[in-house]
């Protein structure tokens, strides 16, 4: 049987969801998918859990969907619809969710932090909305992440891929503070702290009004974000992206261009 991917473990109330794949960066492929959805539904369902943290081991927080594992499945396949139940998942969570990250994260990666409550990273972390430059759109994504973002930092960071540091990140909003990496573990502790001082059925009803927002839950978004980002993800394009990125140069959009 193949070594686990996500830990889950609780202590005090705190179910801590470890993503524990650092060879890939904890991309996301069936095996890690699968896993996360376990460990989060075990955590909503089990009592003695008020809290979740969102954790990693290895330099990457999560380095977005596992693309020589996408490149390798048939066009219907690709993965891709199991994102939005991910990150469904966490949205609706009855317990807070803290996302903590000791180090970057990338498109499908930042879907899972768009969707925490609270999300707490290392000063040295980066962050890219990177997909144009695979060859697909950040299309589930955007359901939790445009409403973080005004709309003159979504159109620069969606359409130019770029990179961006931890302090950017905490002025759009995608995270709520950026510490020195030595001090990530007290900054998780202390909002931990001041969530436990909830009570836990006033904190799920707090967090179904903040919701309400989206009155009609993310499921009609969904649907029609997964039917445009799976159909990026079957293009030649994505194919010419992952294979590129797969084998380390860069990709060449030079067919499409004209
Ligand atoms: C994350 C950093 C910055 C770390 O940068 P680093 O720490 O320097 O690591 P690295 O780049 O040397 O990578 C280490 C190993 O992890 C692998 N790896 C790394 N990432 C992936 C991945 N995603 N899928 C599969 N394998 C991956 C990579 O191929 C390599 O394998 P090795 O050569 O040692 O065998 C860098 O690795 C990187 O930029 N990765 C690619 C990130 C990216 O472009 N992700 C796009 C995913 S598409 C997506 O998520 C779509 C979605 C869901 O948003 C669509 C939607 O919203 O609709």
């Amino acid at each position: 049987m193949a070594d686990e991917l996500v830990h889950r473990e609780v202590d005090n109330g705190v179910a801590t969801i470890t993503l524990d794949s650092p060879h890939n960066r904890n991309a996301l492929s069936a095996q890690l998918r699968g896993e996360l959805l376990g460990a989060l539904d075990d955590s909503t369902a089990d009592d003695s859990t008020r809290l979740i943290v969102l954790d990693h081991t290895g330099p990457v927080f999560c380095a977005g969907m596992d693309l020589k594992e996408s490149r390798s499945e048939s066009a219907e396949n690709q993965g891709i619809n199991e994102v939005p139940r991910l990150v469904e998942r966490i949205w609706n969570s009855p317990k807070p969710v803290v996302a903590k990250l000791a180090g970057p994260a990338r498109a499908g990666g930042l879907g899972l932090v768009s969707a925490a409550d609270i999300a707490v990273a290392a000063e040295e972390a980066t962050f890219a909305f990177s997909e144009v430059r695979i060859g697909v759109v950040p299309a589930v994504i955007s359901v939790t992440v445009l409403p973080l973002l005004r709309a003159r930092q979504a159109h620069e960071l969606f359409l130019t891929g770029e990179t961006f540091d931890a302090r950017r990140a905490v002025d759009i909003g995608l995270l709520n503070s950026a510490v020195p990496a030595d001090r990530l573990e007290t900054e998780v502790a202390r909002y931990s702290e001041m969530l436990a001082k909830g009570a836990p059925n006033a904190l799920a009803a707090t967090k179904e009004m903040l919701r309400t927002s989206r009155p009609e839950g993310l499921e009609t978004d969904f649907a029609n974000m997964l039917e445009l980002s799976a159909h990026h993800f079957a293009s030649e394009e994505a194919a010419e992206g992952m294979r590129a990125f797969a084998e380390k140069r860069a990709p060449s959009w030079a067919q499409w261009s004209e």
